[in-house]
Formats: C-alpha cells, structure tokens, sequence
C-alpha cells in the first residue's frame, strides 16, 4: 500500500495535502475503538475540492490518515501549541478530546518509531523532493498546505471558527506578497469569513519547510468544514454546490500566488 500519492508538476506551487487519507493497515484499525473508526478528524474531500484548480501543480499526498501517525506534526513529538489543547503526532485523542483507542491499545514508543519510519518519513521524503525539484525549476517554490477542520470543536477553540483561516507562522514562512494575496482574496470573498494567523497559525509542515529567505515558502490554509461538507458530521458528504461557490475563491489564490513566483523568477534571471 503506497503511503503517500505524488503529481509531479510544472508550476511553482505545491499542494501539500497530509490530512486526506483515510487508510489505515488492519492491524492498527482492530487497535482503535469505536470512536476512533469514525476518522472523524480527516480532512474530508480537500483532494477533491483543490483538483483541477491550477493547471499543473504539483501534489503530494499522504495516503494514511492522521490517527496512524499524523504527518502535520513535529516527528520529536513536540507540541504544535505548548500549554494549549491539540492533537499529538500519533493522537490518543481525537478533536473533541475523547480517546480513540481501544484500552490498553494506546501506541507505544515502539509503535511510534514504527510509524515514522513507514509513514512519516516517505510522506516528507517525497515533499522535501517536490519543493527541492520545484525549487530548482523556478527558483522559487511555494508550498499551499491544504486542512479542513470542523468549525465548532469546543476542546479547540471557543466559537465558531471562520471560514478561511490562514496560517504563516505570524509571517515567518512566507514572503509578505504571498500572505497578503491569501489576506485579500479571502477578505474580498463575499458571504465568507477569514483570519490570518488566529487559532490555526500553521502547523509543523509549515513551519519546517517554510524558509522565505532560501526560496521556499510555505503557507497553511484551514478551511472550515461548513463551507464544503453538507454537514460536519457522519456521513461527512461532500456538498458540490457549496464546493464550487468556493473552488472559485481557491483558484484565485493559487493563480495569484503562481503568477507572483512566476514573476519574480523572470525577475530574478539573469538577462
Ligand atoms: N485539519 C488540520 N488542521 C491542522 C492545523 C495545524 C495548525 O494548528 O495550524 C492540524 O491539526 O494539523
């Protein structure tokens, strides 16, 4: 079972998407409980709702999904958000706090070190190659890492989690351009909300690889789940009508941005 799926593109931009597999190996899925098997913290559809929106962005994916070991997080193990509620790299919880594994099936040290060595590492391996590629074909490469989350997780956050919620690391992981195009094509997006940096700041995917100084940027999008889902909850359909209202806002992002890198690679060549 491949544990990540790669479109190696021509563009300057690289869609990271770690959170939308829902594999998991059987003997790991006998270890979960019954909450656990409702995956429920997966980033439903976000492959689907990006396809098509560039013409040929580059695209990784991981395959497996977050509770065998989540790819979005610091492989040392450590926390996103020190002293704040969050989920672990691999999670004995899921969002809303409650355990997701069966008693005395919780992963161990070794479990762990199993997991980065089988999922973790390839699925970063085959990113930091795309953005090294992508990097050497334009000089420039930025990586727009793809979430969803449900827009009421009490565990999480107080309230209602607006509709685009754009992370950089408080400006650290990407040029200023790059954050203001996200900034104001989301502000502009009528009948949407949008924060930079509020609860979700970027998680260690962006942090990691997000070196504007060197070239590479990196930028989180977190989209809430109400603006593409019929409802948040099981079954977690996919809702078309709302996916396309909001694939329209998407586009112009990735456009902006990829016109941005493609302008100042003309700029940075030599004549
Ligand atoms: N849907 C996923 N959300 C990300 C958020 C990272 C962050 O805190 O910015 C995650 O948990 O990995």
């Amino acid at each position: 079972m491949p544990v990540f799926e790669t479109h190696h593109g021509s563009s300057p931009i690289i869609l990271g998407l770690p959170h939308t597999g829902t594999d998991v190996p059987q003997d790991i899925w006998e270890r979960l409980n019954d909450n656990g098997k409702i995956l429920a913290d997966t980033d439903w559809y976000i492959h689907d709702l990006y396809a098509g929106l560039l013409d040929d962005a580059t695209t990784v994916r991981a395959t497996f999904h977050r509770y065998v070991i989540d790819a979005n997080r610091d492989p040392e193990g450590l926390s996103l958000y020190p002293g704040q509620n969050t989920t672990g790299l691999v999670p004995t919880t899921d969002f809303d706090g409650n355990p997701i594994w069966k008693p005395g099936e919780e992963p161990t040290q070794a479990d762990i070190a199993h997991r980065l060595a089988t999922f973790h590492a390839p699925y970063h391996a085959a990113l930091a190659a795309e953005i090294a590629r992508v990097k050497a074909i334009h000089g420039i490469a930025i990586l727009y890492d793809c979430h969803s989350i449900r827009s009421h997780i009490p565990f999480l956050f107080k309230g209602a989690l607006p509709d685009f919620n754009i992370g950089t690391d408080l400006g650290r992981t990407c040029n200023p351009a790059i954050e203001a195009i996200a900034v104001d094509v989301t502000a502009n997006a009528r009948g949407y909300t949008s924060v930079l940096n509020g609860r979700f700041k970027g998680g260690w995917t962006t942090r990691q690889y997000g070196k504007p100084d060197s070239g590479v940027h990196a930028i989180q999008m977190e989209l809430a789940q109400s603006t593409h889902l019929v409802t948040e909850a099981p079954p977690f359909a996919y809702d078309a009508e709302k996916a396309g209202a909001l694939r329209i806002h998407l586009k112009d992002i990735l456009t902006r941005m990829e016109d941005f890198a493609l302008r100042i690679n003309e700029q940075g060549r030599p004549s």
